[in-house]
């Protein structure tokens, strides 16, 4: 930026105005990925953007995942991740080291961040204001129809309480949510964070889901980036395999946003330095959009 010339900066800038009118109020939710947070300098630019949006008046809302983070700390205690359709196993050592690192480690770091920019930033578990309820996941067994496979503390979510992110977005805070669920009873539950910012985008009324990650966006068979995608070509994609992993739970939840009213979706790529403000502020085309039809 610093070497473009002074009149396409002012084109820059300019640009961004109908953006900041259009979405003046609205509430954004962004998914951070863990693997877009691997270095300092994206979570650096990640935290001032956010702080930008909240100043030009816009209310983002962060929820934030880090597995590659839980895988780091799982293999100190000399443990592996399994997955099983992008969710963890996860036993209840596995659910120790996930409450500390997501809503210790990955979530303070990222409050810390935003308010080192001048933002004021809340951190949140599901616990916090009765935020998420779940219970555990029961998830099909695909080679042996009727029967389930045991996914150990993987939650459902059963209910959100939105009342907390609402209250502290009226209060000009910035709320950042920690995929972690509670039953009645107490139990914790790790939540894949593409499914909370969904069901947090739905149930906000949100103008934006921008989920942020570690590819251009979604690809086809060839790797080529695919900009846009309608529900039956990502039921076609699901169908064929290309879709695998972690972008399962990213482009499930996308859909679900999408056919639940929240205007645009997008996955886009978290390792291009201020890729959120691309996505936002200016008129390029970036990562894929998906629409609910
Ligand atoms: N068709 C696809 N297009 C892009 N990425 C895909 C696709 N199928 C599977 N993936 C995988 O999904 C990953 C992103 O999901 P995930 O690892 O959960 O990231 P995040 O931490 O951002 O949620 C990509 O790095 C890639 O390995
Ligand atoms: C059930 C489940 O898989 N939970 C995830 C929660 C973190 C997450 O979703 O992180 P990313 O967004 O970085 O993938 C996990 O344990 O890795």
């Amino acid at each position: 930026m610093s070497k473009l010339e002074p009149k396409i900066k002012a084109e820059i800038l300019a640009e961004a105005l109908p953006y900041i009118r259009k979405f003046h109020g609205k509430t954004i939710v962004i998914k951070y990925g863990g693997n877009a947070m691997t270095e300092e300098r994206l979570k650096h630019g990640f935290a001032r953007d956010v702080v930008l949006l909240k100043l030009v008046g816009m209310n983002p809302v962060v929820v934030h995942g880090g597995g590659p983070q839980i895988d780091n700390a799982l293999r100190k205690v000399g443990k592996s991740g399994t997955f099983v359709q992008g969710m963890r196993i996860t036993d209840e050592e596995t659910m120790e080291v996930v409450e500390w690192v997501l809503g210790g480690e990955v979530q303070q770091d990222i409050v810390m961040l935003i308010n080192q920019y001048g933002g004021q930033a809340v951190g949140l578990t599901g616990k916090d204001g009765g935020l998420i309820h779940a219970e555990k996941m029961q998830m099909p067994d695909k080679d042996k129809p009727g029967e389930f496979i045991d996914l150990g503390y993987v939650g459902k979510i059963t209910s959100i309480n939105p009342a907390v992110v609402k209250a502290l977005q009226d209060d000009a805070f910035i709320p950042v949510i920690s995929p972690i669920g509670f039953s009645d009873d107490g139990q914790a539950y790790n939540i894949n964070a593409d499914v909370v910012a969904g069901e947090i985008a739905q149930i906000l009324r949100a103008e934006k889901l921008i989920m942020m990650t570690n590819t251009p966006g979604v690809l086809d068979k060839k790797e080529q980036l695919l900009t846009d995608l309608t529900a039956h070509e990502i039921e076609t994609l699901f169908a064929d395999g290309t879709i695998s992993g972690g972008m399962l739970p990213k482009i499930g939840s996308a859909l679900e946003a999408a056919k639940s009213g929240v205007n645009s979706v997008h996955i886009i790529d978290g390792r291009i330095e201020h890729s959120l403000l691309l996505e936002i502020l200016t008129e390029q085309p970036f990562g894929t959009l998906i629409r609910s039809h």
